[in-house]
Protein backbone atom coordinates (compact mmCIF):
# COMPACT_ATOMS: atom_id res chain seq x y z
CA UNK A 1 0.00 0.00 0.00
CA UNK A 2 2.68 2.53 -1.02
CA UNK A 3 1.73 5.93 -0.93
CA UNK A 4 -1.13 5.72 0.79
CA UNK A 5 -1.77 7.10 4.59
CA UNK A 6 -4.39 6.87 6.45
CA UNK A 7 -4.72 10.37 8.45
CA UNK A 8 -8.17 10.18 10.47
CA UNK A 9 -8.31 8.29 13.52
CA UNK A 10 -10.29 4.85 14.90
CA UNK A 11 -13.74 4.45 14.14
CA UNK A 12 -15.16 1.52 15.41
CA UNK A 13 -15.22 -1.39 12.66
CA UNK A 14 -13.32 0.66 10.13
CA UNK A 15 -10.80 -1.79 9.45
CA UNK A 16 -13.29 -4.02 8.29
CA UNK A 17 -13.53 -1.08 5.19
CA UNK A 18 -10.02 0.76 5.06
CA UNK A 19 -8.49 -2.69 4.43
CA UNK A 20 -4.80 -2.42 2.03
CA UNK A 21 -6.75 -3.61 -0.43
CA UNK A 22 -9.60 -1.09 -0.35
CA UNK A 23 -7.14 1.49 0.09
CA UNK A 24 -5.03 0.26 -2.96
CA UNK A 25 -8.30 0.29 -4.83
CA UNK A 26 -9.13 3.81 -4.16
CA UNK A 27 -5.79 4.87 -5.14
CA UNK A 28 -5.52 3.34 -8.07
CA UNK A 29 -8.75 5.42 -9.13
CA UNK A 30 -7.16 8.47 -7.46
CA UNK A 31 -3.81 8.19 -10.21
CA UNK A 32 -5.71 7.44 -12.90
CA UNK A 33 -8.29 10.30 -12.58
CA UNK A 34 -7.18 13.12 -10.22
CA UNK A 35 -5.39 15.20 -13.08
CA UNK A 36 -9.17 15.35 -15.12
CA UNK A 37 -10.82 15.86 -12.20
CA UNK A 38 -8.43 19.18 -11.59
CA UNK A 39 -8.68 19.96 -14.57
CA UNK A 40 -12.74 19.74 -14.96
CA UNK A 41 -13.05 21.45 -11.75
CA UNK A 42 -10.81 24.60 -13.01
CA UNK A 43 -12.83 24.70 -16.01
CA UNK A 44 -16.49 25.43 -14.00
CA UNK A 45 -14.32 28.73 -13.12
CA UNK A 46 -14.90 29.88 -16.97
CA UNK A 47 -18.82 30.50 -16.36
CA UNK A 48 -18.92 30.59 -20.52
CA UNK A 49 -22.56 31.78 -21.74
CA UNK A 50 -25.07 29.18 -21.27
CA UNK A 51 -26.57 27.70 -24.45
CA UNK A 52 -26.90 23.82 -26.12
CA UNK A 53 -23.53 23.11 -27.35
CA UNK A 54 -22.73 23.46 -31.16
CA UNK A 55 -20.40 20.30 -31.14
CA UNK A 56 -22.73 18.23 -29.85
CA UNK A 57 -25.54 18.76 -32.35
CA UNK A 58 -25.20 14.96 -33.59
CA UNK A 59 -25.39 13.90 -30.15
CA UNK A 60 -28.68 15.61 -29.25
CA UNK A 61 -30.64 14.81 -32.73
CA UNK A 62 -28.82 11.21 -32.94
CA UNK A 63 -31.01 8.21 -32.44
CA UNK A 64 -29.45 5.98 -29.07
CA UNK A 65 -30.95 5.03 -25.74
CA UNK A 66 -29.27 4.07 -22.32
CA UNK A 67 -28.89 0.44 -21.28
CA UNK A 68 -32.48 -0.80 -20.30
CA UNK A 69 -32.79 -0.79 -16.48
CA UNK A 70 -31.71 -3.78 -14.49
CA UNK A 71 -34.76 -5.56 -12.38
CA UNK A 72 -34.12 -3.83 -8.91
CA UNK A 73 -34.32 -0.27 -10.56
CA UNK A 74 -37.36 -0.98 -12.38
CA UNK A 75 -39.92 0.54 -10.38
CA UNK A 76 -38.67 3.95 -8.63
CA UNK A 77 -41.95 5.30 -7.71
CA UNK A 78 -41.00 6.43 -4.20
CA UNK A 79 -37.00 6.84 -2.84
CA UNK A 80 -36.60 7.83 0.56
CA UNK A 81 -33.47 9.92 1.06
CA UNK A 82 -31.42 10.16 4.45
CA UNK A 83 -27.95 9.96 5.77
CA UNK A 84 -25.85 6.84 6.55
CA UNK A 85 -26.38 7.20 10.37
CA UNK A 86 -27.26 3.14 11.71
CA UNK A 87 -30.79 4.10 13.19
CA UNK A 88 -31.87 5.92 9.62
CA UNK A 89 -30.07 3.21 7.83
CA UNK A 90 -32.86 0.56 9.53
CA UNK A 91 -35.58 3.11 9.37
CA UNK A 92 -35.21 3.57 5.66
CA UNK A 93 -34.55 0.08 5.07
CA UNK A 94 -38.26 -0.36 6.92
CA UNK A 95 -39.71 2.47 5.06
CA UNK A 96 -41.50 1.11 2.60
CA UNK A 97 -40.15 2.91 -0.27
CA UNK A 98 -38.67 1.15 -3.64
CA UNK A 99 -35.63 3.08 -2.99
CA UNK A 100 -33.33 3.91 -0.50
CA UNK A 101 -30.91 6.82 -1.21
CA UNK A 102 -27.88 6.55 1.14
CA UNK A 103 -26.38 10.12 1.00
CA UNK A 104 -23.08 10.69 1.43
CA UNK A 105 -23.71 14.14 -0.06
CA UNK A 106 -26.37 16.97 0.85
CA UNK A 107 -27.35 15.29 4.35
CA UNK A 108 -24.16 14.24 5.15
CA UNK A 109 -21.39 15.93 7.01
CA UNK A 110 -18.32 14.84 6.06
CA UNK A 111 -16.61 13.80 9.40
CA UNK A 112 -14.50 11.04 9.40
CA UNK A 113 -16.42 9.52 11.49
CA UNK A 114 -19.08 9.66 8.88
CA UNK A 115 -17.09 8.85 6.48
CA UNK A 116 -16.15 5.75 7.98
CA UNK A 117 -19.20 4.32 9.80
CA UNK A 118 -21.59 5.26 6.90
CA UNK A 119 -19.25 2.41 4.69
CA UNK A 120 -20.08 0.08 7.47
CA UNK A 121 -23.54 0.91 7.79
CA UNK A 122 -23.77 0.31 4.26
CA UNK A 123 -21.86 -2.83 4.11
CA UNK A 124 -24.26 -4.44 6.37
CA UNK A 125 -27.20 -2.79 4.63
CA UNK A 126 -26.26 -4.04 1.72
CA UNK A 127 -25.89 -7.99 3.47
CA UNK A 128 -29.27 -7.71 5.18
CA UNK A 129 -27.46 -7.51 8.47
CA UNK A 130 -28.29 -3.86 9.71
CA UNK A 131 -29.38 -3.09 12.94
CA UNK A 132 -29.13 -0.80 16.51
CA UNK A 133 -29.86 -0.35 19.81
CA UNK A 134 -30.50 3.35 20.80
CA UNK A 135 -29.23 4.73 23.96
CA UNK A 136 -32.75 4.83 25.31
CA UNK A 137 -32.18 1.02 24.73
CA UNK A 138 -34.87 0.87 21.66
CA UNK A 139 -34.04 -2.15 19.42
CA UNK A 140 -33.88 -1.51 15.61
CA UNK A 141 -33.71 -4.29 13.12
CA UNK A 142 -34.67 -4.98 9.60
CA UNK A 143 -38.14 -6.07 9.53
CA UNK A 144 -39.55 -9.11 7.46
CA UNK A 145 -42.80 -7.85 6.41
CA UNK A 146 -41.28 -4.97 4.16
CA UNK A 147 -39.86 -5.14 1.07
CA UNK A 148 -36.40 -3.91 1.03
CA UNK A 149 -35.73 -1.00 -1.37
CA UNK A 150 -33.12 -0.83 -3.51
CA UNK A 151 -29.88 0.56 -2.35
CA UNK A 152 -28.30 3.73 -4.09
CA UNK A 153 -25.34 5.38 -3.07
CA UNK A 154 -24.67 9.21 -3.53
CA UNK A 155 -20.88 9.90 -3.03
CA UNK A 156 -19.88 13.34 -2.74
CA UNK A 157 -19.10 15.70 -5.39
CA UNK A 158 -16.44 16.19 -7.69
CA UNK A 159 -15.07 19.29 -5.56
CA UNK A 160 -14.75 18.17 -1.93
CA UNK A 161 -10.93 16.42 -0.82
CA UNK A 162 -11.23 14.19 1.71
CA UNK A 163 -8.09 15.28 4.00
CA UNK A 164 -8.47 11.80 6.39
CA UNK A 165 -6.09 9.58 3.41
CA UNK A 166 -3.38 10.78 1.54
CA UNK A 167 -2.27 9.29 -1.67
CA UNK A 168 1.09 10.12 -2.93
CA UNK A 169 1.27 13.03 -0.68
CA UNK A 170 -2.17 15.13 -1.52
CA UNK A 171 -5.88 14.80 0.27
CA UNK A 172 -7.55 11.83 -1.91
CA UNK A 173 -11.01 13.18 -3.50
CA UNK A 174 -14.14 12.45 -1.80
CA UNK A 175 -15.87 10.90 -4.73
CA UNK A 176 -13.31 8.38 -5.33
CA UNK A 177 -12.61 7.84 -1.47
CA UNK A 178 -17.15 6.99 -1.29
CA UNK A 179 -17.38 5.74 -4.45
CA UNK A 180 -13.95 3.55 -4.41
CA UNK A 181 -14.68 2.11 -1.16
CA UNK A 182 -18.30 1.20 -1.55
CA UNK A 183 -17.68 -0.38 -5.07
CA UNK A 184 -14.73 -2.21 -3.74
CA UNK A 185 -16.70 -4.04 -1.05
CA UNK A 186 -20.66 -4.01 -2.64
CA UNK A 187 -19.70 -5.16 -6.38
CA UNK A 188 -19.65 -8.70 -5.55
CA UNK A 189 -23.61 -8.32 -4.62
CA UNK A 190 -24.43 -7.38 -7.95
CA UNK A 191 -26.03 -4.10 -7.86
CA UNK A 192 -23.31 -1.15 -7.52
CA UNK A 193 -26.35 1.58 -8.00
CA UNK A 194 -25.31 5.21 -7.56
CA UNK A 195 -26.53 8.77 -7.45
CA UNK A 196 -23.72 11.34 -9.48
CA UNK A 197 -24.15 14.71 -7.79
CA UNK A 198 -23.47 18.26 -8.85
CA UNK A 199 -22.20 17.63 -12.16
CA UNK A 200 -21.64 21.27 -14.51
CA UNK A 201 -20.83 19.03 -18.16
CA UNK A 202 -20.71 16.51 -20.05
CA UNK A 203 -17.29 15.72 -19.42
CA UNK A 204 -17.83 15.09 -16.11
CA UNK A 205 -20.12 12.47 -16.47
CA UNK A 206 -17.39 11.47 -18.88
CA UNK A 207 -15.11 11.43 -15.89
CA UNK A 208 -17.43 9.34 -14.16
CA UNK A 209 -17.98 6.80 -17.11
CA UNK A 210 -14.29 6.40 -17.33
CA UNK A 211 -14.15 5.35 -13.61
CA UNK A 212 -16.41 2.91 -13.56
CA UNK A 213 -15.31 1.48 -16.56
CA UNK A 214 -11.51 1.47 -14.98
CA UNK A 215 -13.74 0.21 -11.51
CA UNK A 216 -15.19 -2.81 -12.99
CA UNK A 217 -12.27 -3.66 -15.36
CA UNK A 218 -9.74 -3.83 -11.87
CA UNK A 219 -12.83 -5.65 -9.86
CA UNK A 220 -13.56 -8.20 -12.74
CA UNK A 221 -17.69 -6.95 -12.98
CA UNK A 222 -19.53 -7.47 -16.24
CA UNK A 223 -19.35 -4.11 -17.96
CA UNK A 224 -22.53 -2.16 -17.15
CA UNK A 225 -23.20 -3.54 -13.83
CA UNK A 226 -22.24 -0.22 -12.32
CA UNK A 227 -25.68 2.06 -13.01
CA UNK A 228 -26.23 5.65 -12.16
CA UNK A 229 -28.86 8.34 -11.99
CA UNK A 230 -27.02 11.94 -12.53
CA UNK A 231 -28.64 14.74 -10.55
CA UNK A 232 -29.26 17.38 -13.38
CA UNK A 233 -29.14 20.55 -9.97
CA UNK A 234 -26.38 23.23 -12.02
CA UNK A 235 -27.68 25.20 -14.79
CA UNK A 236 -24.88 24.52 -16.78
CA UNK A 237 -25.64 20.81 -16.76
CA UNK A 238 -29.33 21.46 -17.84
CA UNK A 239 -28.09 22.36 -21.46
CA UNK A 240 -26.63 18.84 -21.37
CA UNK A 241 -29.07 16.66 -20.37
CA UNK A 242 -28.98 14.00 -23.40
CA UNK A 243 -24.93 14.23 -23.42
CA UNK A 244 -24.65 13.45 -20.02
CA UNK A 245 -26.91 10.75 -20.53
CA UNK A 246 -24.64 9.54 -23.70
CA UNK A 247 -21.52 9.43 -22.18
CA UNK A 248 -23.12 7.24 -19.07
CA UNK A 249 -25.01 5.36 -21.84
CA UNK A 250 -23.60 2.08 -20.72
CA UNK A 251 -24.02 2.84 -17.11
CA UNK A 252 -26.68 5.20 -17.22
CA UNK A 253 -30.18 4.93 -15.22
CA UNK A 254 -31.83 8.10 -15.00
CA UNK A 255 -31.45 11.65 -14.50
CA UNK A 256 -33.00 13.34 -11.08
CA UNK A 257 -34.81 17.28 -10.85
CA UNK A 258 -32.07 18.07 -7.79
CA UNK A 259 -34.02 21.79 -7.88
CA UNK A 260 -32.54 23.14 -4.67
CA UNK A 261 -28.80 22.56 -6.19
CA UNK A 262 -30.36 23.87 -9.31
CA UNK A 263 -31.55 27.04 -7.69
CA UNK A 264 -27.91 27.36 -5.80
CA UNK A 265 -26.14 26.95 -9.03
CA UNK A 266 -28.46 29.70 -10.89
CA UNK A 267 -27.60 31.90 -8.06
CA UNK A 268 -24.26 31.40 -8.29
CA UNK A 269 -23.47 31.10 -11.77
CA UNK A 270 -25.51 34.57 -12.60
CA UNK A 271 -24.21 36.41 -9.24
CA UNK A 272 -22.97 39.25 -10.51
CA UNK A 273 -24.68 39.65 -13.89
CA UNK A 274 -26.96 42.21 -13.17
CA UNK A 275 -30.68 42.90 -12.25
CA UNK A 276 -32.09 40.50 -14.85
CA UNK A 277 -30.98 37.49 -12.88
CA UNK A 278 -31.64 38.87 -9.23
CA UNK A 279 -33.96 35.88 -8.10
CA UNK A 280 -36.68 36.91 -5.45
CA UNK A 281 -37.08 35.17 -1.81
CA UNK A 282 -36.34 31.44 -1.72
CA UNK A 283 -40.03 30.39 -1.15
CA UNK A 284 -41.50 32.49 -4.06
CA UNK A 285 -39.71 30.60 -6.39
CA UNK A 286 -41.61 27.33 -6.42
CA UNK A 287 -41.54 24.10 -8.77
CA UNK A 288 -44.14 25.80 -11.22
CA UNK A 289 -42.35 29.32 -12.15
CA UNK A 290 -41.82 29.13 -15.72
CA UNK A 291 -37.96 28.67 -15.80
CA UNK A 292 -38.21 25.97 -13.19
CA UNK A 293 -40.62 24.14 -15.31
CA UNK A 294 -38.94 24.50 -18.40
CA UNK A 295 -36.38 22.62 -16.65
CA UNK A 296 -38.66 19.59 -15.59
CA UNK A 297 -40.43 19.42 -18.96
CA UNK A 298 -36.85 19.03 -20.57
CA UNK A 299 -35.28 16.72 -18.01
CA UNK A 300 -38.93 13.95 -18.10
CA UNK A 301 -38.57 14.69 -22.34
CA UNK A 302 -35.09 13.99 -22.79
CA UNK A 303 -34.73 10.73 -20.43
CA UNK A 304 -37.92 9.19 -21.75
CA UNK A 305 -36.71 10.10 -25.69
CA UNK A 306 -33.34 8.10 -24.51
CA UNK A 307 -35.18 4.97 -22.39
CA UNK A 308 -33.71 6.78 -19.17
CA UNK A 309 -35.95 7.29 -15.48
CA UNK A 310 -36.65 11.09 -14.85
CA UNK A 311 -36.98 11.40 -11.08
CA UNK A 312 -38.40 14.26 -9.25
CA UNK A 313 -37.03 15.85 -6.42
CA UNK A 314 -37.67 17.31 -2.68
CA UNK A 315 -40.58 19.12 -1.44
CA UNK A 316 -39.17 20.16 1.78
CA UNK A 317 -42.01 19.88 3.92
CA UNK A 318 -41.63 17.36 6.20
CA UNK A 319 -44.38 15.89 8.83
CA UNK A 320 -43.91 16.20 12.97
CA UNK A 321 -45.33 13.22 14.84
CA UNK A 322 -46.14 15.62 17.30
CA UNK A 323 -47.65 18.01 15.69
CA UNK A 324 -51.00 17.16 13.66
CA UNK A 325 -51.52 20.50 11.91
CA UNK A 326 -47.59 20.65 10.70
CA UNK A 327 -48.00 17.26 9.43
CA UNK A 328 -51.56 17.85 7.93
CA UNK A 329 -50.29 20.95 5.95
CA UNK A 330 -46.80 19.17 4.61
CA UNK A 331 -48.86 16.33 3.70
CA UNK A 332 -51.03 18.10 1.58
CA UNK A 333 -48.39 19.87 0.12
CA UNK A 334 -45.90 16.75 -0.77
CA UNK A 335 -49.21 15.52 -2.17
CA UNK A 336 -49.75 18.43 -4.67
CA UNK A 337 -45.79 18.46 -5.82
CA UNK A 338 -45.70 14.65 -6.35
CA UNK A 339 -49.24 14.95 -8.19
CA UNK A 340 -47.61 17.81 -10.76
CA UNK A 341 -44.44 15.28 -10.96
CA UNK A 342 -46.57 12.35 -11.79
CA UNK A 343 -48.70 14.44 -13.98
CA UNK A 344 -45.49 15.74 -16.01
CA UNK A 345 -44.67 12.05 -16.74
CA UNK A 346 -41.66 11.51 -13.62
CA UNK A 347 -41.00 7.82 -12.93
CA UNK A 348 -40.97 8.50 -9.10
CA UNK A 349 -39.87 11.47 -6.86
CA UNK A 350 -37.85 11.75 -3.27
CA UNK A 351 -39.43 11.83 0.27
CA UNK A 352 -37.48 12.78 2.86
CA UNK A 353 -39.68 10.98 5.85
CA UNK A 354 -40.69 7.82 6.27
CA UNK A 355 -44.41 9.62 6.78
CA UNK A 356 -44.33 10.86 3.81
CA UNK A 357 -43.61 7.54 1.74
CA UNK A 358 -47.10 6.14 1.56
CA UNK A 359 -48.23 9.94 0.14
CA UNK A 360 -45.65 9.51 -2.74
CA UNK A 361 -47.13 6.23 -3.36
CA UNK A 362 -49.96 6.17 -3.34
CA UNK A 363 -49.94 9.53 -6.29
CA UNK A 364 -47.50 7.67 -8.14
CA UNK A 365 -49.38 4.37 -8.09
CA UNK A 366 -52.78 6.15 -9.06
CA UNK A 367 -50.72 7.64 -12.24
CA UNK A 368 -49.08 4.31 -13.12
CA UNK A 369 -52.04 2.06 -13.09
CA UNK A 370 -51.03 -1.94 -13.42
CA UNK A 371 -47.21 -0.17 -15.22
CA UNK A 372 -43.85 -0.23 -12.70
CA UNK A 373 -42.55 3.33 -14.56
CA UNK A 374 -43.84 5.69 -17.10
CA UNK A 375 -41.17 5.58 -19.72
CA UNK A 376 -43.66 5.19 -22.02
CA UNK A 377 -44.98 9.01 -21.42
CA UNK A 378 -42.98 9.88 -24.26
CA UNK A 379 -43.73 13.85 -23.70
CA UNK A 380 -43.26 14.85 -28.18
CA UNK A 381 -45.33 18.14 -27.22
CA UNK A 382 -41.99 19.25 -25.36
CA UNK A 383 -39.77 21.61 -26.47
CA UNK A 384 -37.77 24.14 -24.10
CA UNK A 385 -35.66 26.95 -25.48
CA UNK A 386 -32.56 28.26 -23.64
CA UNK A 387 -34.26 31.59 -23.00
CA UNK A 388 -36.85 29.75 -21.09
CA UNK A 389 -34.22 28.32 -18.83
CA UNK A 390 -32.58 30.97 -18.21
CA UNK A 391 -35.65 33.29 -18.18
CA UNK A 392 -35.34 34.29 -14.36
CA UNK A 393 -37.59 37.30 -14.65
CA UNK A 394 -40.81 34.97 -14.80
CA UNK A 395 -40.13 34.03 -11.17
CA UNK A 396 -42.59 36.95 -9.48
CA UNK A 397 -42.24 37.96 -5.83
CA UNK A 398 -39.87 40.50 -4.50
CA UNK A 399 -36.75 40.25 -2.01
CA UNK A 400 -38.14 40.84 1.45
CA UNK A 401 -36.81 41.62 5.12
CA UNK A 402 -38.35 38.23 6.06
CA UNK A 403 -36.51 36.55 3.07
CA UNK A 404 -33.73 38.19 4.72
CA UNK A 405 -34.16 37.22 7.78
CA UNK A 406 -35.03 33.56 7.01
CA UNK A 407 -31.82 33.19 4.88
CA UNK A 408 -29.75 34.32 8.09
CA UNK A 409 -31.75 31.80 10.45
CA UNK A 410 -31.62 28.81 8.07
CA UNK A 411 -28.17 28.85 7.83
CA UNK A 412 -26.57 29.96 10.32
CA UNK A 413 -29.07 26.62 12.06
CA UNK A 414 -27.96 24.85 9.88
CA UNK A 415 -24.22 25.60 10.26
CA UNK A 416 -24.49 24.67 13.36
CA UNK A 417 -26.27 21.19 12.59
CA UNK A 418 -23.48 20.51 9.97
CA UNK A 419 -20.42 21.19 12.34
CA UNK A 420 -22.08 18.89 14.38
CA UNK A 421 -22.18 15.83 12.31
CA UNK A 422 -25.78 16.37 11.11
CA UNK A 423 -25.69 17.27 7.43
CA UNK A 424 -29.69 16.89 7.27
CA UNK A 425 -32.53 19.31 9.91
CA UNK A 426 -35.19 20.13 10.49
CA UNK A 427 -35.74 23.77 10.52
CA UNK A 428 -39.40 25.58 11.07
CA UNK A 429 -40.58 22.30 9.47
CA UNK A 430 -38.67 22.26 6.60
CA UNK A 431 -35.78 19.82 5.70
CA UNK A 432 -32.59 22.08 5.04
CA UNK A 433 -29.93 20.53 3.83
CA UNK A 434 -26.12 21.36 2.44
CA UNK A 435 -28.14 22.16 -1.02
CA UNK A 436 -31.00 24.55 0.65
CA UNK A 437 -28.55 26.46 3.05
CA UNK A 438 -26.75 27.41 -0.17
CA UNK A 439 -29.38 29.04 -1.36
CA UNK A 440 -30.01 30.94 1.88
CA UNK A 441 -26.36 32.32 1.92
CA UNK A 442 -25.63 33.38 -2.18
CA UNK A 443 -28.88 34.71 -2.28
CA UNK A 444 -27.90 36.99 0.40
CA UNK A 445 -24.52 37.81 -1.68
CA UNK A 446 -26.28 38.26 -4.92
CA UNK A 447 -28.78 41.12 -3.40
CA UNK A 448 -25.76 42.59 -1.52
CA UNK A 449 -23.61 42.26 -4.56
CA UNK A 450 -26.53 43.63 -7.41
CA UNK A 451 -27.62 46.48 -4.49
CA UNK A 452 -31.25 45.07 -4.40
CA UNK A 453 -33.76 46.65 -2.52
CA UNK A 454 -36.07 44.83 -0.73
CA UNK A 455 -40.03 45.28 -0.89
CA UNK A 456 -40.12 47.94 2.04
CA UNK A 457 -37.73 50.46 0.29
CA UNK A 458 -34.59 48.81 1.86
CA UNK A 459 -31.25 48.83 0.47
CA UNK A 460 -29.62 45.17 1.15
CA UNK A 461 -26.38 45.78 2.29
CA UNK A 462 -23.37 43.79 3.93
CA UNK A 463 -24.59 45.93 7.17
CA UNK A 464 -28.01 44.97 7.18
CA UNK A 465 -27.09 40.94 7.11
CA UNK A 466 -24.49 41.59 9.86
CA UNK A 467 -26.88 43.31 12.02
CA UNK A 468 -29.50 40.50 11.57
CA UNK A 469 -27.06 38.24 11.79
CA UNK A 470 -26.11 39.32 15.10
CA UNK A 471 -29.53 39.06 16.08
CA UNK A 472 -29.83 35.51 14.98
CA UNK A 473 -26.43 34.77 17.29
CA UNK A 474 -28.29 36.42 20.48
CA UNK A 475 -31.20 33.65 20.29
CA UNK A 476 -29.14 30.50 19.56
CA UNK A 477 -26.59 28.70 21.48
CA UNK A 478 -24.80 25.64 21.03
CA UNK A 479 -20.73 24.20 20.96
CA UNK A 480 -20.12 25.39 17.68
CA UNK A 481 -21.98 29.04 17.24
CA UNK A 482 -18.83 31.53 17.37
CA UNK A 483 -18.01 28.79 13.71
CA UNK A 484 -21.04 28.54 13.03
CA UNK A 485 -21.45 32.89 12.49
CA UNK A 486 -18.06 33.09 11.16
CA UNK A 487 -18.44 30.91 8.88
CA UNK A 488 -21.69 32.06 7.66
CA UNK A 489 -20.29 35.29 7.34
CA UNK A 490 -17.82 34.36 5.15
CA UNK A 491 -19.82 32.37 2.72
CA UNK A 492 -22.39 34.74 2.44
CA UNK A 493 -20.74 38.07 2.28
CA UNK A 494 -17.10 37.53 1.40
CA UNK A 495 -16.11 39.38 -1.47
CA UNK A 496 -14.86 36.74 -3.48
CA UNK A 497 -17.65 34.14 -3.77
CA UNK A 498 -16.83 30.66 -1.87
CA UNK A 499 -17.27 28.14 -4.21
CA UNK A 500 -19.29 25.23 -1.91
CA UNK A 501 -20.16 26.68 1.44
CA UNK A 502 -19.63 22.69 2.48
CA UNK A 503 -15.31 24.03 1.25
CA UNK A 504 -14.53 26.33 4.51
CA UNK A 505 -16.68 24.49 6.72
CA UNK A 506 -14.84 21.04 5.48
CA UNK A 507 -11.46 22.56 6.68
CA UNK A 508 -12.29 23.37 10.10
CA UNK A 509 -14.13 19.48 11.22
CA UNK A 510 -12.35 17.22 12.23
C1 LIG B 1 -31.73 18.69 -1.49
C2 LIG B 1 -31.53 17.25 -1.24
O1 LIG B 1 -30.50 16.75 -1.55
S1 LIG B 1 -32.73 16.35 -0.49
C3 LIG B 1 -31.90 14.87 0.02
C4 LIG B 1 -30.99 15.08 1.14
N1 LIG B 1 -31.70 15.35 2.36
C5 LIG B 1 -32.17 14.33 3.11
O2 LIG B 1 -31.94 13.20 2.77
C6 LIG B 1 -32.94 14.64 4.36
C7 LIG B 1 -33.58 13.38 4.88
N2 LIG B 1 -34.38 13.61 6.07
C8 LIG B 1 -33.84 13.72 7.30
O3 LIG B 1 -32.63 13.68 7.46
C9 LIG B 1 -34.79 13.86 8.44
O4 LIG B 1 -36.08 13.54 8.06
C10 LIG B 1 -34.83 15.26 9.08
C11 LIG B 1 -33.44 15.61 9.64
C12 LIG B 1 -35.23 16.30 8.07
C13 LIG B 1 -35.84 15.23 10.22
O5 LIG B 1 -35.44 14.21 11.09
P1 LIG B 1 -36.08 14.05 12.55
O6 LIG B 1 -36.09 15.37 13.22
O7 LIG B 1 -35.39 12.91 13.24
O8 LIG B 1 -37.56 13.64 12.22
P2 LIG B 1 -38.61 12.88 13.15
O9 LIG B 1 -38.30 13.11 14.59
O10 LIG B 1 -39.95 13.22 12.66
O11 LIG B 1 -38.31 11.36 12.79
C14 LIG B 1 -39.17 10.33 13.17
C15 LIG B 1 -38.49 9.01 12.91
O12 LIG B 1 -38.28 8.87 11.50
C16 LIG B 1 -36.90 8.64 11.24
N3 LIG B 1 -36.54 9.33 10.01
C17 LIG B 1 -36.80 10.63 9.68
N4 LIG B 1 -36.33 10.89 8.44
C18 LIG B 1 -35.77 9.74 8.00
C19 LIG B 1 -35.13 9.40 6.79
N5 LIG B 1 -34.99 10.29 5.80
N6 LIG B 1 -34.64 8.15 6.66
C20 LIG B 1 -34.79 7.25 7.66
N7 LIG B 1 -35.41 7.52 8.82
C21 LIG B 1 -35.89 8.75 8.99
C22 LIG B 1 -36.17 9.23 12.43
O13 LIG B 1 -34.90 8.62 12.55
C23 LIG B 1 -37.12 8.90 13.56
O14 LIG B 1 -36.92 7.57 13.94
P3 LIG B 1 -37.29 7.01 15.43
O15 LIG B 1 -38.75 7.30 15.65
O16 LIG B 1 -36.99 5.57 15.33
O17 LIG B 1 -36.40 7.75 16.38
O1 LIG C 1 -29.95 16.99 -4.33
C1 LIG C 1 -31.00 17.52 -4.56
C2 LIG C 1 -31.18 18.91 -4.59
O2 LIG C 1 -32.33 19.36 -4.74
O3 LIG C 1 -30.16 19.61 -4.46
MG1 LIG D 1 -28.31 18.50 -4.34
Amino acid sequence: MSGVRVLGGEVERGDEILTPDALEFVAGLHRDFAATRDELIARRAERRPLGFLDETREIREGDWRVAEAPEPLRDRRVEITGPTERKMTVNALNSGAKVWLADLEDANTPHWHNVVSGQVNLYDAARGTVEHTSPEGKRYTLRDDVPRPTIVVRPRGWHLPERHIEIDGKPAIGALVDFGLHFFHNAELGKPYYYLPKMESHLEARLWNDVFTAAQRRLGVPHGTIRATVLIETIPAAFEMDEILYELRDHASGLNAGRWDYLFSTIKYFRDAGPDFVLPDRNSITMTVPFMRAYTELLVHTCHKRGAFAMGGMAAFIPNRRDPEVTRAALAKVRDDKRREAGDGFDGSWVAHPDLVPVCAEIFDQEFADRPNQLDELRPEVSVTAEQLLDFKSADGSATRAGVESAVDVGVRYLLSWLNGNGAAAIHNLMEDAATAEISRSQLWQWVHNDVVLDDGTPVTAELVRTVLAQVEEKLEGEHLDLAVELFEQVALADEFVDFLTLPAYERIG
